[in-house]
């Protein structure tokens, strides 16, 4: 048993109410509770039918588990403007009331969320829900941390609220989510596999790899699609079972919007700013996993010293470190990069860390970085410039960063990529490559199946 001091909740939510009455503004409560250990998959799927929208993350040591349901708070912007964003984050914790003893287990307000990879693309149908940057403070959210378990819950108190209702709301709800027999899950089917134009993708790394040549730009990164399709509606989260068991050292997330879900497991950090210390991630080069030992260290060390993916590598951490340097004194990085390996495939990886100077947050840091060369291409605007004319795909949230912050702007963005965008019995995979002077088409589209494969086998597959 955890011994807890019980917060009373209708207490918390009359002080709330009495400062909107002074500051005549709403007030933002949340309010932190130590919990028995849940069940972090189990909770996400009592969430389903209590309140809309839920939201899952792990971070890729899987120490650390968010899982938040509804949303208290949303900030949906068109122009994904980071500068904004941290504005209204400000605003909104100068208008709050919190009550949070244990700060240090990432618990308290955070938001979750994500930019598109480019906010210029026009956004069409399939990403319609996730237009813009959104990012939201769920009603409830279960904090993981290593083996503890933490329970905020966020509501807005308006000066005519009526508190009694609303506590007993919460209560209710939270009764709901915690005290559910183990819920039911539902096997995924897939009937129906559709790559989409296979052969103009590869005419398109071809084109790619001539403009590469014609010495304008070194790399470009170009992403393809795959759909697929159901017997029945996708049961989210035996999705996230799977990729929680399957995908180790990778960042687990699921976003949903009116029933509309972004799931994914990336390998990549784009950065995490805990305390002012920076640690960011260069990873791109790849080959596949071997059946033997044997043959998984020499792909491994293939890998190390093929030159083509070594430069693919290299303007990523070019650009890295150049950028990582305009906000700190030092940085540092490995001169040579190491094998991450994943259950599908393994990477060339270059960690970076540093000390972020006073006045930095993690979101300028966010906005600094994307889009890197690992899913764009070097030079920035050259290799946009392609992407924009000539891929097929709307990019939406696929290979944007995806994460969180909390009070402080501490917290992590992953990149959202090894993704799929389900919609009812529908989904959308997307997978990409780094081409640089001597990509092969065919390799390379190999090399995107193989990046399909983890998505697609956690899809049912
Ligand atoms: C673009 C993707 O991955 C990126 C491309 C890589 C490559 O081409 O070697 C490796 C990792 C990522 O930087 C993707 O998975 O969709
Ligand atoms: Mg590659």
């Amino acid at each position: 048993m955890i011994e807890t001091k019980e917060i009373k909740i209708d207490g918390v939510l009359q002080s709330a109410q009495k400062q909107s009455i002074d500051k005549s503004a709403p007030t933002f409560v949340s309010v932190t509770e130590q919990i028995e250990w849940i069940d972090p998959i189990d909770f996400f799927q009592a969430g389903k039918g209590i309140e809309e929208n839920r939201i899952y993350w792990s971070s890729a040591d899987q120490k650390t588990q968010f899982i938040g349901i509804g949303d208290a708070l949303l900030f949906h912007d068109v122009d994904a403007s980071y500068q904004g964003l941290k504005e209204k984050w400000k605003q909104t914790m100068e208008n709050s009331w919190i009550v949070n003893p244990f700060d240090q287990y990432k618990t308290g307000p955070i938001a979750f969320g994500g930019f598109p990879f480019d906010a210029e693309e026009k956004v069409e149908e399939l990403w319609e829900e996730f237009n813009g940057s959104q990012f939201r403070v769920p009603t409830f959210l279960l904090t993981i941390d290593k083996n503890k378990a933490f329970l905020t819950t966020t509501v807005y108190v308006e000066q005519g609220s009526n508190i009694d209702q609303l506590a007993a709301e919460l209560i209710t709800k939270k009764n709901q989510l915690l005290l559910v027999s183990k819920p039911t899950y539902q096997e995924n089917h897939i009937v129906l596999k559709h790559e989409v134009d296979p052969a103009e993708w590869k005419k398109l790394v071809h084109k790619a790899t001539t403009a590469i040549d014609s010495e304008k730009v070194d790399k470009i990164v170009l992403a393809r699609e795959l759909q697929i399709e159901f017997d029945d509606v996708c049961d989210i989260g035996q999705v996230l079972g799977r990729l929680q068991k399957t995908q180790e050292n990778s960042f687990v997330f699921a976003w949903e919007k009116d029933n509309v879900c972004f799931i994914g497991a990336t390998p990549e950090r784009l950065v995490k700013v805990d305390n002012q210390q920076l640690f960011s991630t260069c990873l791109a080069g790849t080959a596949p996993r071997g059946n033997t030992k044997e043959e998984d260290s020499y792909f491994g060390q293939q890998l190390l010293q093929d030159q083509k993916n070594r430069n693919e590598h290299q303007f990523v951490v070019d650009m890295i470190k150049e950028a990582v340097c305009s906000f700190a004194k030092y940085v540092e990085i490995p001169d040579q990069p190491i094998l991450y390996p994943l259950k599908n495939l393994q990477h060339l990886f270059t960690p970076v860390q540093a000390e972020l100077d006073q006045g930095y947050t993690l979101l300028d840091v966010v906005e600094k970085l994307h889009p890197t060369p690992a899913l764009c291409g070097f030079p920035r605007e050259s290799s946009l410039d392609f992407i924009r004319k000539f891929e097929q795909l709307k990019r939406g949230w696929y290979g944007a960063p995806i994460g969180w912050f909390d009070q402080y702007f501490d917290g992590e963005f992953a990149v959202a990529i090894r993704s799929a965008l389900v919609a009812g019995d529908k989904a959308s995979l997307f997978a990409g490559c780094g081409l640089v002077q001597d990509s092969d088409p065919e390799i390379e589209y190999q090399e995107t199946n193989i990046k399909f494969t983890p998505m697609l086998q956690a899809l049912g597959g």
